[in-house]
């Protein structure tokens, strides 16, 4: 029987070619699938020559995942549209900033029975209100989206260290595909009926991760920020559901995308440790991530943002003390002490009232 399936991946930074070593490594037992994944990589120089051109010949991205060699079949290709035309199977994992203009890139080139799944941890900010990636994935190519996200530093899953991860699909066969292509004895993979629900979390987790940072950054304890993360879990639910309370399942929040991200992300991220050095140097955000993370990006500071100005649009921000301190303390110069004023709200009580997602 010839493939009638074919996976392409749409992003190669730290995660996105970790999820190349999974997936290049399951197509292969995967009579469904083409055994050849396309990768696009947003071309750049390395030393001398071109990323691609290095993963293709080393098979190994030296930039961002050194270490680790990426399995043969996993082709490299600095065109996007080149990448996803013959695919039915497309992997979104990109930084979460630059996803419209990759989208609009590939518009028109995709196969109509095609579908995604999005591995982004953000969500975006529009005139009309707060969008999710697989929302905006959805409306510019028209095709199902699906959502995977979970407690999962990418190089511990390289280094093949047990680990949990949420897949939010809404058609079960193609959650049962999808589980295919990135489930490992490493890796593993819970499906549930909840898109919107699992990139909530994947998003919103990492503004509270910015929030034990500065707590790591002001040389408090294991209490203080235990006590941060309770509180940005709250915060994270309480947005979750004031956006999309209908469409969210309570239950994902105790799945691996929900309170076990929340931890790992506290403990081991990048958007923890640019921040406690945020703390520590007084430098800002991009300035650090251009300092100390060799091209690869944070998204907490950046969801902070957007999700103020949803807040402070819809007039709740009194219910968000949490997130809008940690808002106030990036971009307004406000002392990562100040991350205590006001975290007393009653959690038990929600008053607010549901405000449909865009
Ligand atoms: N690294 C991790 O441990 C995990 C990351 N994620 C999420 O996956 C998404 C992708 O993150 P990573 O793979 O870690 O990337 P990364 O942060 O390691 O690398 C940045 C990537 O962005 C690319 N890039 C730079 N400028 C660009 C532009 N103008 N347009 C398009 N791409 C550009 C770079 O070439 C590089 O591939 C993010 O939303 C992140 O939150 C999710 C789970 C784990
Ligand atoms: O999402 C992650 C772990 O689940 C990675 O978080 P950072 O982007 O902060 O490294």
């Amino acid at each position: 029987m010839s493939p009638t399936k074919k996976v392409c991946i749409l992003g190669s930074g730290n995660w996105g070619s970790t999820a190349a070593r999974i997936i290049g490594n399951n197509v292969l037992k995967l009579p469904d699938f083409d055994d050849s994944v396309k990768i696009w990589v947003y071309e750049e120089i390395v030393g001398r020559k071109k990323l691609t051109e290095i993963i293709n010949t080393q098979h190994e991205n030296v930039k961002y995942l050194p270490g680790h060699k990426l399995p043969e079949n996993v082709v490299a290709v600095a065109d996007a549209a080149e990448v996803v035309k013959d695919a039915t199977h497309i992997v979104v994992v990109i930084p979460h900033q630059f996803i419209q203009n990759l989208l609009d890139t590939i518009h028109g080139n995709i196969l109509p029975n095609a579908q995604a799944i999005s591995l982004i941890k953000g969500i975006g900010i529009s005139s009309q209100g707060m969008t999710t990636m697989t929302q905006i994935i959805h409306r510019t190519l028209t095709i199902s989206v699906s959502s995977l996200s979970g407690a999962n530093i990418a190089n511990e899953i390289a280094e093949e260290k047990y680990c949990e991860t949420t897949i939010g699909c809404s058609d079960p066969d193609e959650a049962i595909v999808w589980r295919s292509l990135f489930n490992t004895s490493y890796f593993q993979v819970n499906c549930v009926n909840d898109v919107i629900g699992v990139e909530f979390c994947g998003a919103l987790k990492n503004i509270v991760a910015v929030g034990a940072g500065f707590i790591d950054g002001l040389g408090l304890g294991n209490n203080t920020k235990a006590a941060i993360i309770r509180i940005g879990f709250l915060e994270m639910r309480r947005l979750a559901m004031h956006i999309s309370g209908a469409q969210i399942q309570d239950s994902t929040f105790m799945e691996s995308c929900g309170m076990a991200d929340v931890i790992t992300t506290c403990y081991g991220g990048r958007n923890r440790r640019l921040a406690e050095e945020f703390v520590k140097t007084g430098k800002s955000m991009p300035q650090l991530e251009q300092e100390l993370l060799n091209g690869q990006k944070l998204q907490g500071y950046l969801t902070a943002g957007e999700v103020h100005s949803y807040i402070n649009s819809c007039g709740v921000n009194d219910h968000f003390p949490l997130f809008t301190n940690i808002y106030e303390i990036c971009y307004q110069g406000k002392h990562p002490r100040t991350i205590f004023d006001g975290l007393n709200v009653d959690f038990s009580r929600d008053t607010l009232t549901p405000s449909p997602v865009t």
